[in-house]
């Protein structure tokens, strides 16, 4: 067993959580450049935790320039184990109704413009995304979702797109009609890869604000909508990050899904080929299985 820290990274609509003892906002420096801001650190019922708003407080960043890499650098750096993206999207598909919350267990990576992998010339590896969640955190943001009475869907597949603009209407028609998508968002492409390559459980809460463009009687998407209910979406969020300490525990058996330890076999560089600097980058990411 190894002590467990929680980390949320929170999404439009929210930029901190209430209750942490010990709470402190700390600079975290990583190999990658800044993170969106400072991480508040603390502990909720003996439990570690790390919250960073993704777009930094006051909503700094686009989906685009988000830090994703140092994001998870620097949550793995301070010795997170867990991270629960909570994210506001569009539903398509009429059950998954704004104020809903969908535990996303699949994505399609639509996002052209960003740095998706620690790896690179000099240290080149290959995890598996094939499954990117975590099910055993998954099964907890779910508990978690239920005993906070959220309308809570179990599984559904999250389309990244890279934004900032919404999606035309024949975009949303083919994403939801012939891609299957459930759902639509701008940012949890390339966290959750990221987070796989750092060997971190990844799940994904996907807080629901509206019906994107293809509903007939919902009309377009528009932020002030999105705004809307986002503020009901992140208090519901928040009572449900407010239960996940119990649900976890302080410690933590290792995953038997196997995300820490996704790079055993990753790594296809021989020792001699790889480029020291690029290693002494990947020291927290990788550090496992490269020192
Ligand atoms: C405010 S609407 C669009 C914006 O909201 C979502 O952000 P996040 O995923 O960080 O909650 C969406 O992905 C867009 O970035
Ligand atoms: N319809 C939508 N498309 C993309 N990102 C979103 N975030 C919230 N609603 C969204």
């Amino acid at each position: 067993m190894t002590p467990t820290r929680i980390a949320v990274i929170g999404g439009s609509g929210i930029y901190d959580i209430d209750g942490l003892k010990d709470a402190k906002w700390v600079q975290v420096a990583t190999p990658w450049g800044k993170p969106s801001d400072q991480i508040l650190t603390g502990t909720l019922d003996g439990v570690e935790m790390a919250f960073l708003p993704r777009h930094g407080r006051g909503h700094v960043h686009t989906p685009t320039s988000v830090p994703y890499r140092a994001n998870i650098d620097a949550l793995k750096r301070i010795g997170c184990t867990d991270v629960i993206s909570v994210s506001a999207c569009g539903s398509f598909r009429e059950e998954m109704a704004p104020g809903d919350f969908v535990i996303v267990d699949q994505f399609i990576d639509r996002t052209v413009n960003r740095e998706k992998t620690f790896f690179g010339t000099g240290c080149v590896g290959h995890v598996s995304v094939a499954h990117p969640t975590c099910p055993r955190l998954s099964d907890a943001c779910e508990a978690a979702a239920r005993d906070a009475k959220i309308n809570v869907h179990r599984g559904g597949t999250y389309l990244a797109m890279e934004g900032p603009q919404f999606s035309t209407l024949a975009e949303s028609r083919m994403y939801r009609e012939s891609w299957g998508a459930d759902v639509i968002g701008m940012t949890n492409m390339p966290e959750a890869k990221l987070a796989r390559e750092a060997e971190l459980c990844y799940a994904s809460v996907a807080m629901i604000t509206d019906y994107d463009s293809w509903h007939p009687d919902h009309g377009e998407v528009d932020v002030t909508q999105i705004i809307a209910t986002l503020t009901g979406n992140a208090d519901k969020a928040r009572n449900l990050v407010s239960r996940l300490p119990a649900l976890l525990g302080a410690e933590r058996a290792p995953c038997p899904h196997g995300c820490d330890r996704a790079l055993e076999y990753a790594i296809m560089t021989a020792p001699e080929a790889r480029d020291p600097e690029l290693v002494a980058k990947l020291d927290a990411v990788a550090g496992r299985v490269l020192s």
